[in-house]
């Protein structure tokens, strides 16, 4: 039996695991197994969204493992996301519903909002016009915020925050908040590795959780010539030197800086090696070379967004 994952501590008390599997990209027939392979190697913590149209699967898949007396629900922690087209204020807690009747679950640890931006209600989840740009709500983020507070009143979710949001904006739902964010979900890796915004965030004791870690080789909108982080040369070097995997690293590098780390595999050896993270120490010198790698390099861009009147990048 593994040991327990570290966790931090969010501003309202709840822990929340240090590492988790990230589900983005894991196909409906994949996933049932990678959870499954995730659970029995020992993560506890699982990272969702409505958007990914594989929540059926997981809760299959955490059902399953429920079941066979593997896990309890209270060792799990679970986080699922609310999609753009569902951020008018009388949408949230019904969109909430669905998502705990897809993963069959009666509540969530963590609810977010997906993204800053609202886009037209309805069935289509990327609404667009003939120039293939989002076509937006009418809504403003501070409006989705009450709707998701509503979810913490029902009982619905225990925590709630928000994800790909900028500090402008982060601003914005503090000024209406009752219920502060826990967390703000963000790209985040060497080519990116954040710190003005985790500083940011630390001060109004919010976390950051780092997403595509490894720097999402599989992301629909990869091109040839993107750089690609896993083979970094000083990457492979550190890796090399602790002899671990590049992987390890880019896990490793932000468990040591204090962030919750949700990489994404379907594949049951990456699945378990992404795990065993917690059996050694970068130095600090090693630490500063990973963060000299910062180059601004965002590999989730959203583009087809990026006229929406609240996208949350400035452009490079
Ligand atoms: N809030 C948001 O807007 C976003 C949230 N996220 C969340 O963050 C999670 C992680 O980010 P994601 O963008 O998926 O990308 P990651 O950076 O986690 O990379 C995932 C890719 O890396 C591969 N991989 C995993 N482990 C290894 C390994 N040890 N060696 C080599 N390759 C490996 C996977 O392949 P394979 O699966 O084939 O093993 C997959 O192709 C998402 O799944 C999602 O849950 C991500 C993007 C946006
Ligand atoms: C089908 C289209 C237009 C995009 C697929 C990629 C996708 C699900 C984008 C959603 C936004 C995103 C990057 C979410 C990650 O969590």
């Amino acid at each position: 039996m593994s040991e327990k994952v570290p966790s931090i501590k969010f501003n309202n008390g709840y822990e929340y695991p240090i590492l988790g599997l990230g589900t983005w990209n894991s196909k409906p027939g994949e996933v049932v197994a990678a959870v499954k392979a995730a659970i029995d190697a020992g993560y506890r913590h699982f990272d969702c969204a409505f958007v990914y149209e594989n929540e059926e699967q997981v809760g299959e898949a955490i059902s399953e493992k429920i079941k066979e007396g593997a896990v309890k629900r209270s060792d799990l922690f679970i986080t699922s996301k609310l999609w753009c087209t569902a951020h008018k204020k009388e949408l949230v807690v019904d969109a909430l519903k669905k998502t705990l009747s897809n993963l069959k679950l009666t509540y969530l640890d963590l609810y977010l909002i997906h993204w800053p931006m609202g886009f037209k209600e309805g069935d289509n989840l990327f609404p667009v016009d003939k120039n293939g740009k989002i076509l937006p709500s009418d809504s403003y983020f501070t409006e989705t915020w009450k709707g998701m507070e509503e979810c913490v009143k029902e009982g619905l979710a225990r925590s709630i925050g928000i994800s790909n949001f900028n500090i402008k904006q982060i601003e914005d739902v503090l000024s209406v908040a009752e219920i502060k964010p826990v967390n703000n979900q963000v790209e985040c890796h060497p080519y990116l590795n954040q710190q003005k915004l985790i500083d940011f965030c630390k001060e109004k004791d919010i976390s950051i959780t780092a997403y595509s870690p490894l720097g999402s080789p599989d992301r629909p909108s990869a091109t040839p010539n993107d750089p690609v982080l896993l083979e970094d040369p000083t990457v492979k070097d550190l890796a090399k030197k602790y002899e671990k995997t590049p992987a390890q690293i880019l896990i490793r590098y932000q468990i040591q800086r204090g962030i919750p780390v949700i990489p994404k595999s379907v594949t049951k050896s990456r699945i378990e090696s992404n795990f065993k993270v917690f059996d050694f120490t970068i130095s600090d010198d090693d630490m500063a070379k990973l963060n000299s790698l910062d180059r601004n390099c965002r590999m989730v861009n959203f583009d087809m967004c990026d006229q929406h009147k609240d996208y949350p990048f400035t452009k490079n």
